[in-house]
């Protein structure tokens, strides 16, 4: 059995990022990493805009300007002015060459085709340049920027329709027991419905990692190797849950060997998810999580999400941590490092209620996990105590 820390510590050195490509529609792209410097293919703006609605001047020494013309968002003519003319403009519409000042409608008073200013404005004022955002052939954003939204609307905004990045890891997610039925069924004696699956399923989706198949098997030596194989050729992770403890119709860990998966550690000293094991077969790294969902999903966080940022290039691997005030009262027992679920706000976290391995309920409604370290064999309201915060 090892150390939290020891099995933490070998996931980040078996795990490398992956180097592999791929080009993506910008709208499937968000949360994808850059895999090259992207050049802006235009200016942005592409000509000098307006920033207000009002009129566009070629200043003169004269408060008084005569309006000759009107530009609105989208129109492709370019009247010329001379000093001391306007022409009527919106937001975002093209500033024509000659003018050189944009004033806001509030800011004159306008009498038929002519329009008077409070006092002189100076050059340029709500001008926005050629090229103030970005010029054309000028990097955009570098490799290794993460998309979201944001980027994504900025590269849309240059034109730009798809995007090279690093691929994401595809994902099985196997689960395995013969009491498992599929929700829409009536259980029968002995049976419990199949939660796992969409559970770590939408924790990978809110990590925005969607190549992720689900695969169930019963509990059957033969089948169970089978599906293995192919998932292991298939994927770059493979998760596993259940079957991986030592009761007789465990087969997971047997087939494991027979596949020649190598391991890197099995069992930690930890509750939840002692029989957790981490190994790797080629590039595929494969975790076999403990059955019972509430470890299962602990060791998603603790574990797999670590191989996960690292698989991705990314540089914020672990969950973030922060200290917190404890406003339970909580004793352990046994001991085990311990992962809690708690309710984190400002500064404090509660410490819930049922924290058995096999209840979700509590999970439910959590937001973070409590930390207590192996020695710790209790809390007081007031402690302080790591709490780890959950992407929930
Ligand atoms: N003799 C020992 N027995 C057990 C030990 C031990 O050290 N010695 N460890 C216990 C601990 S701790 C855990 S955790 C479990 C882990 O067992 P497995 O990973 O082999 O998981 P299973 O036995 O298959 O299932 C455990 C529990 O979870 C339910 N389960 C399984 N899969 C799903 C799923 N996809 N959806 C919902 N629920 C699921 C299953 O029905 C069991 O109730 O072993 C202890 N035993
Ligand atoms: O590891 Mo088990 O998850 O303690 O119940």
């Amino acid at each position: 059995m090892i150390s939290i820390t020891e099995a933490i510590s070998s996931i980040k050195i078996n795990h490398k990022p992956s180097f592999a490509t791929t080009t993506r529609r910008i709208e499937k792209a968000n949360g994808y990493i850059l895999a090259k410097n992207i050049r802006s293919p235009i200016n942005m703006p592409p000509f000098k805009q307006s920033a207000m609605d009002g009129y566009a001047l070629n200043l003169h020494d004269n408060l008084t300007y005569k309006v000759v013309d009107e530009v609105k968002a989208g129109d492709q003519h370019q009247p010329i002015l001379n000093q001391g003319e306007a022409v009527r403009i919106f937001t975002g519409a093209a500033v024509p060459d000659s003018a050189n000042a944009v004033i806001m409608q509030e800011k004159v008073i306008a009498t038929g085709k002519q329009i008077k200013i409070e006092h002189q404005i100076s050059e340029q004022l709500n001008i926005r340049p050629i090229g103030e955002q970005v010029k054309q052939s000028a990097t955009a954003l570098k490799k290794s920027t993460k998309l979201t939204p944001a980027a994504i609307g900025y590269l849309t905004s240059l034109g730009i329709t798809e995007v090279l990045v690093f691929k994401k890891p595809s994902i099985a997610i196997i689960t395995t027991g013969n009491e498992l039925a599929e929700p829409g069924h009536k259980l029968n004696h002995g049976q419990i419905y199949e939660s796992n699956s969409k559970m770590l399923q939408s924790a990978l989706y809110s990590l925005k990692f969607y190549d992720v198949t689900l695969h169930k098997v019963e509990d059957d030596y033969t089948k169970t190797v089978t599906l293995l194989n192919t998932a292991i050729n298939t994927n770059d992770l493979v998760i596993i849950t259940g079957g991986i403890s030592v009761g007789d119709y465990d087969f997971v860990g047997k087939a494991l060997k027979e596949l020649h998966v190598k391991e890197h550690f099995y069992k930690v000293k930890q509750k939840p998810g002692k029989p957790l094991f981490f190994g790797k077969k080629n590039n595929t790294s494969v975790f076999a999580l403990p059955g019972n969902p509430a470890a299962a999903l602990t060791c998603f966080y603790i574990y797999v999400y670590i191989a996960l940022q690292k698989m991705m290039n990314r540089t914020e691997i672990e969950l973030p941590k922060t200290r917190a005030k404890s406003l339970s009262n909580f004793i352990k027992r046994g001991d085990r490092p311990q992962f809690l679920k708690g309710i984190y706000s400002e500064g404090k976290v509660e410490i819930l209620d049922g924290q058995n391995s096999s209840m979700l309920q509590t999970f439910a409604l959590a937001n973070a996990l409590v930390f207590l370290p192996e020695h710790t064999q209790e809390v007081k309201i007031n402690d302080s105590v790591e709490t780890i915060l959950l992407p929930v």
